[in-house]
């Protein structure tokens, strides 16, 4: 795994935006994996800059992200198909047709479930996939215990995801109990993975990470399986990682 230690949030925002630029301009037709969470944000923010200063354009671009809530319409503020149209989505040339999440209100999960796994394959992989990483080293809302061979699949959120996401509801009961997230094995399929991390709540998931083997207590391990996958996180959160 590659580390690029930035100084802070900014310049990991910015650096992980100018890799991602690169690609974009180079292969204006990628299919871009993409992640909610306050990680990203900065990410988001800095290609609409360039995409309004630039004119990068997302126009053959498409995107499919990593999870939804169950339960959460696309409307609800709180879904992550809302996070995205209004943090990146809505700011860019990017067709909304184009932009995938899993369907949290679908009424057969099971079937929601393989048709997203199967527009995976159908848009024959992703070819750059960014992540953040959970406390508990859960990517997407893939909980420690997944499977390594785990395609797109329904998870009950564990107590402490639905505590750290809770910042963004009214309440923790508010937080949906239930999600659907690509697996770690529809993660691994992606061509090139990025993963984000920002401050020292993640600092413990990064030294886990970068020193321990793989294990499915410990999610983003499954990385370590994976040829080209990028760590770019600021100093507070390599702080348990030698610069060496
Ligand atoms: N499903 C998302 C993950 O994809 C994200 O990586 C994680 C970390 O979030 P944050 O970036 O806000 O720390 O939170 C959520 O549970």
């Amino acid at each position: 795994m590659k580390i690029i230690r930035t100084a802070d949030y900014n310049d990991m925002s910015q650096k992980a935006a100018q890799l991602m630029i690169e690609k974009i301009r180079q292969q204006p037709d990628l299919t871009l994996g993409l992640a909610t969470g306050s990680t990203p944000k900065g990410v988001y923010a800095e290609l609409i800059k360039d995409h309004q200063k630039n004119g990068t354009s997302y126009e053959k671009i498409t995107t499919i992200n990593l999870d939804e809530y169950i339960g959460l319409p696309p409307f609800d503020p709180n879904s992550y198909r809302h996070f995205m149209n209004s943090e990146l989505f809505d700011h860019l040339d990017i067709r909304l047709e184009n932009t995938h999440l899993p369907k949290g209100a679908a009424e057969d999960m099971p079937q929601e479930c393989e048709r997203y796994e199967q527009l995976i394959k159908d848009l024959a992989d992703i070819d750059l996939q960014l992540l953040g990483i959970g406390r508990n080293g859960h990517i997407g809302f893939n909980e420690p215990g997944t499977s390594f061979q785990s395609r797109t699949h329904v998870v009950d959120l564990a107590e402490s995801t639905r505590k750290a996401n809770a910042r963004f509801f009214n309440s923790i009961e508010d937080v949906p109990a239930q999600a659907i997230t690509m697996g770690i094995a529809s993660i691994l399929d992606s061509r090139e993975i990025i993963l984000l991390a920002s401050g020292s709540a993640k600092a413990e998931a990064i030294r886990q990470l970068v020193y321990g083997e793989p294990d499915e207590q410990f999610p983003a391990s499954a990385l370590k399986l994976h040829e080209n996958v990028t760590i770019i996180a600021d100093e507070e959160a390599l702080s348990l990682v030698s610069k060496d």
